[in-house]
């Protein structure tokens, strides 16, 4: 759900009825498996091998292909196919290879794009630093089709070291006791009342999730929205890596200034961790908080932005999540909440548990909750140990003529 949008066979070994890509198989097996011992000095014992059919908006984000006993990885593409044009760049689809920084995570921007190519073939040594993406399509002139897979041999040693490898986590802070913006100036009063606190208590209590539509009064939410899409210069944005974890911009906060900062100051403030508390009971203040802390981002999101699930986004602790949508749009910037369950347990697999359109099996049973982008309304979300979420990939058929979209982002925890 998080990695990739592309069609894909079942393995060519189940396909007895395709003669064609049978004995294309039996070539791989017969005579380039045989020739790539010989020019890669490994000892590879078999090969998997399905097709792939990439159309308009498709993508795989970044990953490594590193699993087990995976030692080459290999495209053979078939489009667009003799006669037709050079595939370009403009078009998307191109296999994207990354370099990667001492820890081994990919760095933007791009290395290297290869197109595709009718006839063309990519192998590429699976390992630490094997990190690449296929770029969304963009053309509908021609599908993109390979038939791609991996020469397989000895337990790769990267994948067993592959495993101790971290993302990155998020920074809490204390609540921010110097500025005391009042919330009466902000929320919109509904939210003040103790009949609507209790109401949402109980709603949490019992969804563990709520979303609060205009939720601060609609002349500072037009404010806020107006100066993030004006500003171009004071405001300083950074892209969040590392690439197979996130592509997002993030604000630096010390650059935020108006609206913006008293809104983010809001959300550092004792008085939002009170109304935290009356929102949920939980011990985010008062006499039995012992030392209750918030992570605070703001965030932009456009056109090929994504995060992707990976071993340190499983929460280790309950957190109570916030997400406030500015300039919201329709597809843009969608939050998805999975059981934690839904990710295989020795840590690493998403990318490379990949399940062909041929499995049948439902993949929405492991999804919680899902967030739909909503101009000035607060979701809330109380989040279990090991839950995991991601942001969608934001494809370029997502209309975003209005800007990007801004996304204040917070964590809790007691
Ligand atoms: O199609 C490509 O160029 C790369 C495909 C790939 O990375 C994969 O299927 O793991
Ligand atoms: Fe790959």
């Amino acid at each position: 759900m998080d990695l990739y949008e592309f069609y894909q066979s079942t393995d060519l070994s189940n396909m007895p009825a395709c003669r064609l890509l049978t004995n294309f198989l039996q070539v791989l097996r017969k005579q380039v498996r045989p020739w790539l011992e010989k020019v890669t000095n490994l000892k590879l014992d078999y090969v998997s091998a399905s097709c792939s059919m990439y159309t308009c908006g498709d993508y795989l984000l970044v990953h490594d292909d590193l699993l087990k006993d995976r030692q080459v990885a290999f495209i053979y593409y078939l489009s667009p196919w003799e006669g037709a044009e050079e595939w370009s760049e403009s078009q998307g689809g191109c296999l994207e290879i990354f370099g990667s920084d001492d820890q081994c995570f990919p760095q933007f921007p791009v290395q290297r794009k290869i197109a595709p190519k009718d006839n063309q073939f990519a192998f590429f040594k699976v390992g630490s630093r094997s990190f690449h993406q296929v770029g969304e399509v963009t053309t509908f002139d021609y599908p993109r089709l390979t038939i791609n897979g991996w020469f397989h041999g000895e337990t790769n040693e990267a994948f067993v070291a592959d495993s101790l490898r971290a993302f990155p986590r998020l920074n809490y802070l204390q609540p921010d006791s110097l500025n005391k913006p009042p919330l009466g100036l902000f929320l919109n009063n509904v939210y003040l009342k103790s009949a609507t606190r209790r109401s949402i208590q109980k709603r949490i209590e019992e969804n563990s999730e709520i979303c609060l539509y205009e939720f601060f009064k609609r002349e500072k939410f037009e404010l806020a929205r107006s100066q993030l899409l004006a500003d171009s210069n004071t405001l300083k944005w950074r892209r969040q890596g590392p690439a197979n974890a996130h592509n997002y911009e993030v604000l630096d906060l010390t650059t935020a200034k108006g609206t913006i900062l008293e809104l983010l100051q809001l959300f550092r403030s004792h008085a939002m961790f009170d109304l935290l508390r009356d929102f949920t009971d939980l011990d985010l203040s008062g006499a039995d908080a012992q030392s209750p802390k918030c992570s605070v981002e703001l965030q932009r999101w456009s056109h090929g932005n994504y995060t992707v699930l990976g071993d340190g986004l499983a929460s280790e602790e309950n957190t109570l999540d916030l997400v406030y949508y500015l300039n919201a749009a329709e597809g843009a910037a969608v939050i998805t909440y999975l059981s934690p369950d839904a990710e295989m347990p020795a840590a690493k697999a998403p990318a490379d548990n990949r399940r062909s359109d041929y499995d049948g099996e439902d993949e929405d049973d492991s999804v919680l909750l899902t967030i739909t982008p909503v101009d000035n309304a607060l979701n809330i979300v109380y989040r279990c140990e090991g839950t995991t979420k991601f942001t969608k990939y934001v494809s370029r058929n997502t209309p975003l003529e209005k800007g990007p979209v801004f996304v204040i982002s917070c964590s809790y925890k007691e």
